[in-house]
This record gives C-alpha cells, structure tokens and sequence, in this order.
C-alpha cells in the first residue's frame, strides 16, 4: 500500500534531522536521488548521461538547491548542464558545488556581472548562506536557455518544492510558459526534452493536487523522504509522470499518513476468494436497483459487471421488460419486480438509469434504509440527506459514487455551493466534505478517484486511464462495488484493519479494478459493454 502525507507532516518529520544539523545532508542526498532518477530516465531513452544536454530552472528555495546538487552530479559524469537561476537568492553552497563540477549559469532575475562569481566562491568556502544579486534583469539569459532548451535532453524542474505558494510568479512563470510551448511542439514532432520534476512539479500544491498554472507537466517525478497527497491526487498526479521516492530516514517520524493507495498486491490479498465451505448464499448476494424502461442499459451494465465479479448470487429488481433484456446476458441473474424489503442481499446497488422511474426511486429509498452496505449512485444521490438533522435517516452504511458534477449538485443541495470545476480542481477537499456533510463514504469518480469516509481513512486510486470515460462505465463500477461489498460481508476486513474501514476499503479496491479494466489494449477504442468481460482475465491476472 501507497502512503502519502501533507507537506506539513513531511516538513515535521525532517525536523529532529535539520535540528541535529543535517539539513546539508539531506539536501546531498536528496540531489543524488534526484540524478540517479534522470541517468535512469536518460537510459531508459537510449541515450548515455555523457554528453547529455541537461537544463535546470532553479528557484530561490531549497528545492533548487537539490537541482544544483544533482546538476553537479550529472555535469561530474560529463552531461552538458545548464542552470537558469529564476531569483535573486539561490544557496551558495548548492551554487558552488555545480559550478565547480562544471555546470553552466545563466540568470534570469536582476544581477550586475560578477555575482555569480562571488555566489561560487560562498559555497567552496562552505557557506549555505544565499548568493543574492540586484541589478537589472538579464533577458539573454532568458533567451539563453529557452533556445538551448530546444535541443535538450532533460529539463529539471526546480522552481518550487513544498514551500511553494500558489502559481509560479515572474519571471519564473514566464520561462515555464515558454517551456511548455516548447515542451508540446516537441511531443507533437515525436522528440523534444523529457521533464523531470524535482520534489514536485512547480505549481502543484503538495498537499492538495490542486495546480497553479503554468506547470511543466512532468515525465518523472523524483520526490524525497516521502510521497506527498498532492503527488497522488488529481489535478496535480496528472502533471507528474512516473514517481519515485528518495529515501531520506524519515519513514520513522511520518506518522499517520493523508491518503492511501492500493497496490497490485493489496488487491491480490483483498479480492475474495471461494472457500470450501462455501454455498451460493455465503459467497455473496447482491442486489440492484437499477434502470427503468428508459434506461435499460444501466441495468445491463451493472448487473453483468457484478455477476462476473463472480459472487453467489444477483438479484435484481425492477420493470419486467429490463428483466427480460438483462437475461438474454446474464441468465443467472434472479429477477423480480419485488420490493427490497421482501428479498435477501448482503449488498445493494441503488440508483444508475432510475431517473423518472417513481417505482424504482421507491425501491432505491428502501434498499438505502435497508442498514445493509449501499451503493447508491446517479438518481438515487437525490435521496440523500444531511447526516445529523433531526429525524435524518442513518447513512453509515451508503458508498455515494457521484461523478464531479453528481457531487456539486448534492453539496448544493445540503447547502453547500461548490461548482463542479471547484470539485474537480480539489476533489479530496470536496470528497471529505460530502462525507463529513451526509456521514457516508463517497467514492469520487475522475482521472484520479477519491474515496473518503467520516473518520476512516482517504484512499485515492489513480488505476483508470482516460478509456474508460465512456457512458456506462460508472454503472460498471457499480455493479463491481456492490458485488465485493456482498461478497466481503462477513469476512475478516483485511486491509484497514477495522469492520469500520471495511467500506472505504471495499470502495478502494473496487475503484482499483475497475480502472485496471481500462489498462489493456492501450488507447484501443473501448466501451461499457465490454469491461464486464475483462474482470475474470484482470482479477485472475492480480490473484495468481
Ligand atoms: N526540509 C528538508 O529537510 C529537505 C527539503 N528538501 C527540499 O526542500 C524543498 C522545500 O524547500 P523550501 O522550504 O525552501 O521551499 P521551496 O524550495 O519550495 O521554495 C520556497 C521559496 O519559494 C518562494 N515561493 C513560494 N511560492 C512561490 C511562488 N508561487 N512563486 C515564486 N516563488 C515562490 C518562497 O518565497 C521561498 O523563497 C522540498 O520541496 C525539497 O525539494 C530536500 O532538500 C530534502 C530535505
């Protein structure tokens, strides 16, 4: 599992070792880690770090301090390095260690000539004090580096680490705005620099994922000491490419972290298995409320992705003509127009396709009071209330699964106006407060899904891929979650330890198999009705 933690929590943990002195250290550290990640970038493309063309954008913080380090290493292995100091501050001891390996400095904030030679001779005296500059703005510095980052290998980002504040501001968002110009041309051609991010690309917030434009989007992302939310949560993963961590000894002093993340091998022990005693009831039933005449489809969708979750039994409710329909599929399924009330689950899916339909609206109300573990999406989020009111129902045991726009609309309507570009430019913010506003786990579908719960841990599963943004793919997931939910009722929680994390959990790891649906056939045109039939081949992948 993927532990991620707040900016504020990384900076604590570092502080018993920046108190003990070894800031300096840590900094070396964290600039070799950081040029071992662009050496393994660089041979990944075939090319050799020697003679390598390596431009670095260097801030006025700490962050640009690790780039210099790592700039000196990559330039002591013969890589042509570059180094564009955006501020009037850069540390000297950073400074002077590239200089000294043979890395070149150009200037993009005000400076008189000849302070970068003194700024070089602060750091071979040890200082860690900053080199400042004044002067007037060297624009050929500028326009330096953007040519010659036209033919580069590598672009290290190093404006801005964890300190960072917001959007880049002048004159660094000005170089980055070019940059990125220069980096899309590049992808367009087939060629073009590879971007590695030192930390965290500049004007990603750490702790939130939100993004501050410009950003260089990132190939790489070489983090230290930890991973970061901001790092694993959407916008901000979407701009950092691969990420990798830095040890920095600090694993000791984290404390709880943010947000988790499932990984293959979680999945593998958490997806449930037959045992020997099993029958068909302790295997897991799961029941659906789903579709009407007008939307047949989500039925469809929902009940074939569950039934090829594989659990004891389907139930589905509704109008007899989706019956019909969905049979031709799934024969398997148990079918009736019945009441919920009057049928036996351990799960229920309530909502995808009964927009308008008053009959199944009322079968989704009763399955949501039912106490058992719902599912409750698309139409039936209309029947969601405001936890805690006087006489409000008990919504512990609901999984919302809204989308961007789903979530905004149901904040709105317990009182809260947050649009749904507000939710998609800071979904782990938006998720928390829907759980914390209804007292349910809410499962938010985006290239990054987020599943918060009142008290329980976030997870945040970056598994999807852009495919699987078709229509009927959230009544996929659906019928996946409903489907784990019935058949992990009753059995050991396994991950998270607690009965009370078991739907996160459950949520998680549903959200985690259903992105990997999207993972194979890379770009290949993809629809709903065809992931129902890739979860035996996934599940098997992740469970041998
Ligand atoms: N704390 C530690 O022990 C370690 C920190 N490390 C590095 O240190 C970084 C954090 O260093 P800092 O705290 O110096 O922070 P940063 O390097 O992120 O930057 C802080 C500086 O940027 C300026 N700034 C903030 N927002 C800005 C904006 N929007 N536009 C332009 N300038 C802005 C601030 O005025 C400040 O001067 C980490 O990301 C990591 O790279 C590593 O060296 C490992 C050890």
């Amino acid at each position: 599992m993927l532990r991620a933690y707040t900016a504020a929590a990384v900076r604590a943990a570092e502080q018993p070792l920046l108190d003990a002195g070894q800031g300096p250290a840590l900094m070396r550290l964290a600039g070799h880690g950081l040029a071992l990640g662009v050496v393994s970038l660089l041979r990944g493309r075939g090319r050799r770090v020697y003679g390598a063309r390596v431009m670095l954008l260097i801030g006025s913080g700490n962050n640009g301090a690790d780039a210099l380090f790592a700039g000196a290493h990559l330039a002591s292995q013969g890589a042509r390095t570059t180094a564009l100091l955006t501020s009037a501050r850069t540390r000297a001891d950073a400074l002077a260690a590239f200089t000294r390996a043979g890395g070149r400095v150009l200037e993009v904030a005000p400076g008189p000539a000849g302070t970068l030679g003194s700024a070089g001779s602060a750091g071979s005296a040890g200082s860690a004090g900053s080199a400042s500059t004044a002067g007037t703005p060297d624009t050929q510095g500028t326009a330096a580096f953007l040519r010659e980052a036209e033919l580069a290998d590598v672009i290290m980002d190093g404006l801005l680490g964890t300190g960072g504040r917001g959007g880049l501001r002048e004159p660094a968002a000005g170089v980055v705005a070019q940059l990125c110009k220069i980096r899309t041309r590049g992808a367009l051609a087939g060629s073009g620099p590879a971007v590695v991010a030192c930390d965290l690309p500049s004007g990603v917030d750490a702790t939130s994922g939100e993004v501050y434009g410009p950003v260089l989007a990132a190939d790489l992302t070489v983090t230290f000491g930890a991973l970061k939310t901001g790092l694993v949560a959407a916008p901000g993963e979407q701009l950092c490419g691969a990420v990798s961590v830095v040890e920095l000894g600090i694993a000791g002093h984290l404390g709880t972290p943010d947000v988790l993340r499932l990984e293959g091998s979680d999945l593998a022990a958490m997806l449930p298995r037959p045992e020997s005693t099993d029958q068909k009831y302790t295997r897991g039933v799961a029941g659906i409320v789903a579709g009407s005449a007008r939307y047949p489809g989500a039925a469809l969708l929902s009940v074939a992705a569950a039934s090829a979750c594989g659990p004891g039994m389907v139930r589905y409710l509704g109008d007899p003509a989706v019956s019909a329909a969905l049979h031709v599929r799934n024969p398997e399924a148990v079918c009736s127009a019945e009441s919920p009330e009057d049928v036996r689950v351990q799960a229920w899916l309530a909502g995808p396709g009964v927009d308008g339909d008053s009959a199944q609206l009322g079968r989704a109300r009763l399955a949501m009071a039912s106490g058992l573990p719902t599912v409750v999406d698309a139409g039936a989020l209309t029947l969601v209330g405001r936890a805690g009111q006087p006489g409000a129902a008990e919504q512990s045991q609901l999984v919302l699964t809204p989308h961007a726009g789903e979530l905004s609309t149901l904040l709105a309507r317990l009182g809260t106006e947050r649009s749904r570009t507000d939710v998609e430019a800071a979904p782990v913010e938006a998720a928390r407060q829907a759980a914390r506003l209804t007292g349910a786990t809410v499962l938010l579908k985006g290239p990054t899904t987020v599943v918060a719960s009142p008290g329980g841990p976030t997870y945040t599963q970056g598994d999807g891929t852009p495919s699987l943004a078709t229509a009927g793919s959230g009544d996929t997931l659906g019928g996946i979650l409903v489907a784990l939910l019935a058949m992990r009722a009753g059995r050991p929680p396994g991950i998270g330890g607690e009965p009370r994390d078991n739907l996160p959990a459950t949520a998680a790891l549903a959200a985690a198999l259903h992105g990997r649906l999207g993972q194979d056939g890379a770009g290949a045109p993809l629809n709903a009705g065809m992931l129902a039939g890739r979860i035996p081949a996934v599940w098997a992948g992740l469970t041998r």
